[in-house]
C-alpha cells in the first residue's frame, strides 16, 4: 500500500509565489498613497498656501496614532492573536478609510477655509486626521504581510520573497513621485491624485480578499503536527522580545536608517527644485528613480542573502553609502541635475541593501510565534522617525533656511547634513549588530536556504 504524503500548500512553488503577487500587490496601492503628496508640496504651497511647517504637520501624522495610541503595537498583538485575515482585512478597511477622509480636505468639497483645530489650519488638520487613520492601517497590512511571507517562505526564498514584496510596493512610491504632478496638473486638481489612489486602495482590498481565500487553503493544508509545532501567542512574549539586545539593535537601525531615507524622499522633489532647479513639473522623476532602482537590486540582494549569507555586511555597506549620498546632497558642489540623478540612483542600492538584509533577519532573532509583535515593535520604533523627522526637515526649513528674493525658496543644506547625521548612526549601530551576531550566532551572515 502506497502511503500518501501530505504536502502543504506552500510546498507548492506556484502557489507560494502566487500568494507574494497579490499581498505585495495590495501593499503596493498602500505605498502609492504613502508618497502621493510628496512631489504635490509646491502645489499645496501656491495653491492652497500651505507652508513647509504645515506640509510637515500634515507628512508627520503618519505616525501620530502608531506611536502615542500605540495602535501599531496592538496591530501586532491581534496579528498574533487572530491571524493574518482578519488582522489584514481590517488594516486595509482602515486604509480607505483614511484616504477617503484626505480625499475630502484637500478635494473641492472641503468647506472649512479659515477655522483653525488645535492651532492648524482646518485643512491641514483633516487631512493629517485622514493620514493618520491610513498611516494605521499601512502600517498593520505591512506587519501583516511580514509575517505572511515567513508564513509561505520560511526555510525557503525567504529573503528573495521579502525582497520582491519591497520591490513591488516600492512601484507605489515610484508611481507616486511620476505620475503624481502630472496626473493634478491634467484634472487641474491637487485632489485628483489622491482619488486615484482611492481606486487602487478598493483594488488593493480585493486581492486582499483573494488572499484570504489562499490562506485558508493553506492552513488546511496544515498537518496536526504542522499545527502542534505553532505556539499560541502569549502577552509575555513581549518581555522576551524587548529584552532581547539584538531585536533592539534591529529597531534602532530601522529607525535610524529609514529616517534618512522615507521622510528624504518626502523633501526630494522641493530638494530637486531648489538646489538643482529642475522644473517643478519634472522634479519628481529625479527622486522616483531611487524606487525604481530598488525593484531590481532588493530581490537580487535577497537572493544574495537567501544564498551566501552576510546579512550584517550587507547592511554596514548599505549604511556607509547612505552616508557618502547625503553629504554629496548636501555639498555645495556640482548643483546640476545630471549629478543629483546619478546620487539619487546611488542611494536606491543602499536603500535595497539594507532592507534586503534587515527585514529577513528578524526570523533569526525571534521565533515565529512572536513576529507579529516583534515586526509591529519594529515599525513602532521606526515610526516615532517616519513622524519626527519630516516635521523636523520642515520646520528647519522654515527657521533657517528660507531664502529671499526671485530665486530658489529654500537652501536645503541643514536639512542634508541632519539626514547625514542619521546615516552615521546607523552605520554605528550596524556594527554593533554585527559584533552582538558574532556573540550570539543568530547566524545573519549564513544563508537563509537550508
Ligand atoms: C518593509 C518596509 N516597510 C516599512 O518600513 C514601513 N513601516 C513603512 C512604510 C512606508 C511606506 N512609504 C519597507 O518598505 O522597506
Amino acid at each position: 500500500m502506497t502511503e500518501k504524503i501530505q504536502k502543504k500548500l506552500s510546498d507548492s512553488k506556484g502557489a507560494r509565489w502566487a500568494a507574494l503577487a497579490v499581498v505585495a500587490f495590495t501593499m503596493l496601492c498602500g505605498y502609492f498613497l504613502t508618497d502621493v503628496m510628496s512631489p504635490l508640496k509646491p502645489m499645496l504651497e501656491s495653491e492652497l498656501l500651505w507652508s513647509s511647517t504645515d506640509y510637515g504637520i500634515f507628512t508627520s501624522a503618519y505616525g501620530w496614532f502608531n506611536v502615542f495610541l500605540l495602535m501599531l503595537i496592538f496591530g501586532g498583538m491581534i496579528l498574533d492573536k487572530m491571524g493574518v485575515r482578519f488582522t489584514g482585512f481590517n488594516a486595509c478597511l482602515l486604509m480607505l478609510v483614511g484616504c477617503g477622509i484626505k480625499y475630502y480636505a484637500i478635494s473641492d468639497y472641503f468647506a472649512m477655509d479659515g477655522l483653525i483645530i488645535l492651532g492648524m489650519k482646518a485643512q491641514v488638520a483633516i487631512a493629517a486626521f485622514g493620514y493618520a487613520i491610513f498611516g494605521v492601517g499601512v502600517e498593520i497590512a505591512g506587519i501583516t504581510v511580514s509575517k505572511i511571507i515567513v508564513k509561505w517562505f520560511k526555510g525557503k526564498e525567504l529573503a528573495l520573497a521579502m525582497g520582491l514584496e519591497m520591490a513591488t510596493a516600492r512601484i507605489g512610491t515610484m508611481l507616486a513621485m511620476s505620475v503624481s504632478v502630472p496626473f493634478a496638473k491634467y484634472f487641474n486638481s491637487v485632489s485628483a491624485p489622491i482619488l486615484l489612489c482611492f481606486i487602487m486602495l478598493c483594488i488593493g482590498l480585493i486581492a486582499f480578499i483573494v488572499y484570504i481565500f489562499m490562506d485558508r487553503k493553506l492552513d488546511a493544508s496544515l498537518t496536526d503536527a504542522d499545527k502542534d509545532a505553532e505556539e499560541p501567542f502569549r502577552v509575555k512574549d513581549i518581555f522576551l522580545i524587548i529584552t532581547n539586545k539584538g531585536f533592539w539593535l534591529i529597531a534602532l537601525l530601522c529607525v535610524l536608517f529609514y529616517s534618512a531615507v522615507f521622510p528624504f524622499l518626502k523633501y526630494a522633489t522641493d530638494l530637486m527644485v531648489n538646489k538643482y532647479a529642475v522644473d517643478p513639473e519634472l522634479a519628481g522623476i529625479i527622486p522616483s528613480l531611487l524606487p525604481l532602482g530598488t525593484l531590481f537590486l532588493t530581490p537580487f540582494f535577497g537572493n544574495l542573502y537567501d544564498r551566501k549569507g552576510k546579512g550584517a555586511t550587507i547592511m554596514i555597506i548599505g549604511a556607509c553609502m547612505l552616508i557618502g549620498v547625503h553629504l554629496l546632497f548636501a555639498l555645495p558642489l556640482l548643483n546640476q541635475w545630471w549629478f543629483a540623478t546619478i546620487i539619487m540612483i546611488i542611494l536606491g542600492v543602499a536603500f535595497s541593501l539594507v532592507p534586503s538584509a534587515m527585514w529577513p533577519s528578524v526570523p533569526k532573532i525571534i521565533p515565529e510565534n512572536q513576529l507579529g509583535t516583534a515586526y509591529a515593535l519594529i515599525f513602532w520604533v521606526q515610526n516615532w522617525g517616519l513622524m519626527g523627522v519630516p516635521a523636523l526637515i520642515g520646520w528647519v526649513l522654515d527657521r533657517y533656511c528660507k531664502l529671499e528674493g526671485d530665486g530658489p525658496a529654500y537652501d536645503y543644506t541643514l536639512p542634508m547634513i541632519i539626514f547625514t547625521g542619521f546615516g552615521v548612526l546607523a552605520l554605528v549601530v550596524a556594527l554593533m549588530l554585527k559584533a552582538e551576531d558574532k556573540k550570539k550566532g543568530y547566524g545573519l551572515e549564513k544563508p537563509n536556504i537550508k
